[in-house]
């Protein structure tokens, strides 16, 4: 029987991340090989030709699963019906730049946004805010579309998830499919706290801890934690633009493992409102470890929280809170 297609929103897709992201959904990356989808691409006036191009690209790839492209710079004919969301329109940190700096230009559009995904989106539409500052973005989105269901809002942290797993990955010189459950808590900012305590990896003697294989604590809580932390700084620097191709792809995991699941005994990082769990302040879009299965995602519960890693939780906790009221202050 044929599948309906799904129609997925990107939003600033003609942008890099979005030219990075929208051949990947047109190949199934993000929902599946056999799931068509229907793109709906919103940009800005000023990009409007660019984003035609885009389009014209996406007609020229000949994408079996691609049933159709909305482009557009009406923020109501994108977000008609659409059953995800992948917020990625905004302002950028250019080098130099600290994410705060970007605040008061990405928030106002997050707030207008939300309304017009509260009233014309699909019921159930998920929502993932890339943009920066994405949790507060995220926040912000929440707050002004009171009918979403809070569980359906999210960021990415997805990102720095495989960036620590890509680094935990080239320290021990294995594959980086064979790492798994590290977390990152927290903001998608330099206060993020990626900790390895629960990790292991696949090998051939069976699942070993990433403690025990590294073996070097000093590397693990000092210049692992900041190089994952720095990352998006160091990209910015290499190419005097931030990721795209590693968003993207980010991205896309980020949304098929809430659809689809995530692998038993996988846990991955998604930015969702706290509940509360491990002492994070309720009202907070917040990196947690989840484990995702018929579309919903959960938090992880009951892993043991040393004295290190408390403090870094609350330290990025606390920029959030801090985030959170300057944006407020920007709104009014
Ligand atoms: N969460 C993450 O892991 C992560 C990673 C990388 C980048 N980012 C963030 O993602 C965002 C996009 O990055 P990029 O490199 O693609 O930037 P970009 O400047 O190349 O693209 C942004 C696009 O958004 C468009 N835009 C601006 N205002 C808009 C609006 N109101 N509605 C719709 N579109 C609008 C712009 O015209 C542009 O085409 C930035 O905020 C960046 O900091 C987040
Ligand atoms: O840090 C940034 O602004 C860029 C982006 O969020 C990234 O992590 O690559």
């Amino acid at each position: 029987m044929a599948t309906d297609p799904l129609r997925v929103l990107v939003t600033g897709a003609a942008g890099q991340i979005g030219y990075a992201l929208v051949p990947m959904i047109a190949r199934g990356a993000m929902l599946g090989p056999d799931q068509p989808v229907i793109l709906h691409m919103l940009d800005i006036e000023p990009a409007a030709e660019a984003l035609k191009g885009v389009k014209m690209e996406l007609v020229d790839a000949a994408f079996p699963l691609l049933k159709g492209v909305v482009a557009t710079t009406d923020v109501v004919e994108a977000c008609k019906g659409v059953n995800v969301a992948v917020m990625v329109g905004g302002f950028p940190r250019k080098e130099g730049m600290e994410r705060k700096d970007v605040m008061s230009k990405n928030v106002s559009i997050y707030k207008a946004q939300a309304s017009a995904l509260e009233k014309h989106a699909a019921a159930d539409c998920k929502v993932l805010v890339v943009a920066n500052p994405a949790n507060t973005n995220a926040l912000i989105l929440k707050e002004f579309a009171p009918s979403i269901p809070e569980k359906n809002i999210t960021c990415l942290t997805r990102l720095d998830h495989n960036r620590a797993l890509g680094q935990i990955s080239e320290r021990l010189n294995v594959h980086v499919g064979d790492v798994k459950n590290v977390i990152i808590w927290g903001n998608h900012s330099s206060t993020q706290y990626p900790d390895v305590n629960h990790a292991i990896v696949n090998t051939s003697g069976g699942q070993k801890p990433v403690r025990e294989l590294v073996a070097d604590d000093k590397w693990l809580n000092g210049e692992f934690i900041t190089t994952v932390q720095q990352r998006g700084a160091a990209i910015i620097k290499a190419r005097k633009l931030s990721s795209a191709l590693s968003a993207a792809s980010s991205a896309c995991d980020h949304i098929r493992d809430w659809v689809l699941g995530t692998p038993k005994g996988t846990w991955v990082s998604m930015g969702v409102y706290s509940d509360g769990s491990y002492g994070i302040q309720p009202g907070l879009i917040y990196s947690f470890p989840v484990t995702c299965e018929k579309g919903e995602w959960k938090i992880e519960q009951g892993l043991k929280i040393d004295d290190f890693s408390r403090e870094k939780m609350d330290k990025t906790a606390q920029e959030l809170i801090e985030e959170k009221s300057l944006a407020y202050s920007c709104l009014s």
